[in-house]
């Protein structure tokens, strides 16, 4: 369905996600968080029993004040793999149709895990989340060589499923050329682009908050089709 048929406003909130693992999903959502007073939430956190989890690392970004809930996660899961298999190493099975946004009036930036393309459940990937949420999409990309095709791989899987997306943000170092071919083939809007940064800590992050546009602006004109609590 195309997102402007259905005439709902999208609630003020997103999903981010990212071209791949590792590509700076966390950091971004920290921006995010910060630029716009949201609240924080990493619905599956996976490979705890190597690393801490992403809520842990957006709470450090944010730093103390600022009135940031971080929700807990809908499922926590030691293994550093996609949710499905991480569930199934630990002998439990994950189910989608369960997921409920958590109650806040604060805007939310929700966290996948790795890409749109992850398993989930035995029926779901990552990318039935915002579907299923009716939430809009900012996708996390590196701005390196190779990032043309896993972005506009992406950002076609998301047309494909008829979500709205706010824009691209790129992370490293800048690359004119690769920021024109997302914008001229990919048809996005980049909203950030994302230096190497000396350290990545709070002070880091709230330099990189007063790059991001207002979330009402990245929303103007966005709508969002029902929820599809079957997705
Ligand atoms: N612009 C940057 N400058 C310096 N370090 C960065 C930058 N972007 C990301 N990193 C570092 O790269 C690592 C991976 O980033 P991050 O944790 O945000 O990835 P992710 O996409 O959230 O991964 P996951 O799929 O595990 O959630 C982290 O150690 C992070 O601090
Ligand atoms: C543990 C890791 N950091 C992520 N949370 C999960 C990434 C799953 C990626 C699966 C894949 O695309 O092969
Ligand atoms: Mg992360």
């Amino acid at each position: 369905m195309n997102p402007h048929e259905s005439g709902r406003r999208a609630r003020p909130g997103v999903f981010v996600t990212g071209t791949d693992t590792d590509v700076g999903k966390t950091l971004v959502s920290a921006i995010l968080a910060k630029a716009w007073g949201a609240d924080y939430w990493k619905p599956y956190q996976t490979g705890i029993a190597a690393a801490a989890g992403d809520s842990e690392t957006v709470a450090a970004l944010l730093g103390p004040g600022g009135g940031h809930e971080l929700h807990a996660p809908a499922c926590i899961l030691r293994a550093p793999l996609a949710p499905w298999a991480a569930a199934r190493a630990e002998g439990v099975a994950l189910d989608m149709s369960a997921l409920r946004l958590p109650g806040t009036n604060a805007p939310l930036v929700v966290e996948g895990a790795g890409g749109l393309y992850v398993p989930v459940d035995e029926h779901s990937m990552m990318i039935d989340v915002p579907a299923r949420l009716a939430l809009p999409v900012v996708l996390v990309a590196r701005s390196t060589l190779g990032t043309i095709n896993h972005t506009l791989l992406s950002l076609h899987a998301l047309r494909a499923r008829g979500l709205p997306v706010l824009g691209v943000v790129m992370n490293g170092p800048p690359s004119p050329g690769n920021r024109e071919a997302l914008e001229r083939f990919g048809g996005v809007r980049i909203i950030a682009e994302i230096p190497p940064l000396a350290r990545v800590d709070a002070a880091a992050v709230a330099g990189m908050a007063r790059r991001i546009p207002a979330l009402d602006v990245l929303m103007r004109g966005v709508e969002m089709p029902d929820a599809r609590p079957g997705a």
